[in-house]
């Protein structure tokens, strides 16, 4: 049968846990270009996060927490595109943003193999977001990463603040070696002519048969590093904001080399407005943002994901900051 003359472009962003995913979402939803995107997301780790970490924008978000894009939800990612394909409301693009252990080529895949998906979208480009500041460390410890790097389109070198041209020069060329094809920019806080990632008609099947010929055919088993795993902690009642900020940035010092990802909202005493902390290793940044809502209880919700997690640590110390 004929493809029908519109198909939907999707964009898929991947990238290692904290390299800049969900920055370069938010300049996606509030840049200016006249265009509408449905946006879908998948985290990892029980307790959703990166739903409140995404700007407040027009566009509808759909949220899919309870396992991993690549394997145990990818059945949901092909409904929720299909239904998105029989609503009569318009949009002009599909963002996926997969979780930073997620392999991109069953995330691909599902744009090849379901016939109505397959019909009515077409995958426009895989956009890898790299964090310059530790991608050599994760391409020798995670090979998600080199994945993610292999199956790119476009690489987006971000975080050049936090490192020296000769660094840059470093990766690029590590990234390079993975894959020789993709467009390589560098960025600060994932800042591009978004021009350069979004209608790109960048995604080469023959690309990716060549280096996966199994892509159409097999089954992904995706292996994941079961080292990691990830850590939810939950208050409701309000956090004493100086033992707190000290603690976490203890913490993260202290154990920074196993925490690969931290990222929270916190509800602090006598403070009306959330407190939004992030880190990646030990590079941790916080402040405060918008006021909480009228009909949102303030409640303090971490996660930490990393590979042997100090987990009674981190549980003690995260009682002990409640004010
Ligand atoms: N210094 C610096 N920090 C950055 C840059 N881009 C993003 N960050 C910070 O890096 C952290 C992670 O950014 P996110 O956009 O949340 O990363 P992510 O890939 O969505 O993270 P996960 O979804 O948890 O894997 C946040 O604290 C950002 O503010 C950059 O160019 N420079």
């Amino acid at each position: 049968m004929p493809e029908p003359a519109t198909q939907i472009p999707v964009t898929v962003l991947t990238g290692y846990l904290g390299s800049g995913k969900t920055t370069l979402l938010n300049r996606i939803l509030t840049e200016t270009h006249g265009k509408r995107f449905a946006v879908i997301v998948n985290e990892f780790g029980e307790v959703g996060i990166d739903n409140d970490l995404i700007v407040e924008a027009d566009e509808e978000i759909f949220e899919m927490n309870n396992g991993c894009i690549c394997c145990t939800v990818r059945g949901d990612l092909i409904r929720i595109v299909a239904g998105l394909m029989r609503r009569s409301r318009s949009f002009d693009g599909i963002v996926v943003e997969t979780t930073g252990l997620a392999d991109p080529a069953p995330v691909a895949q599902t744009f090849f193999v379901d016939d109505e998906v397959r019909r009515k979208t077409k995958l426009d480009a895989i956009i890898t977001v790299t964090d310059a500041r530790h991608l050599l460390e994760q391409i020798d410890r995670a090979p998600e990463v080199q994945e993610q790097l292999a199956f790119a389109d476009v690489v987006l070198v971000n975080k050049v603040d936090l490192v020296d041209e000769s660094g840059l020069a470093k990766v690029e060329h590590r990234i390079r070696r993975i894959n020789p094809y993709a467009s390589i920019r560098r960025t600060e806080r994932c800042g591009i002519d978004l021009g350069r990632i979004l209608g790109r008609d960048a995604f080469s099947l023959d690309r990716i048969l060549d280096i996966e010929p199994g892509f159409l055919t097999e089954e992904h088993a995706h292996e994941h590093d079961d080292e990691i795993a990830s850590l939810s902690l939950v208050a409701d009642e309000p956090m004493d904001p100086a033992r707190f900020v000290s603690w976490i940035q203890d913490t993260t010092q202290r154990y920074g080399t196993d925490i690969l990802r931290m990222k929270g909202i916190i509800a602090m005493a006598e403070d009306d407005r959330r407190f939004v902390v992030q880190g990646v290793h030990m590079l941790i940044e916080g402040g405060s943002q918008r006021a909480w809502k009228k009909n949102e209880a303030p409640q303090t919700r971490l996660v930490f994901i990393g590979r042997g997690l100090p987990v009674d640590h981190l549980k003690q110390g995260f009682e002990a900051c409640r004010a």
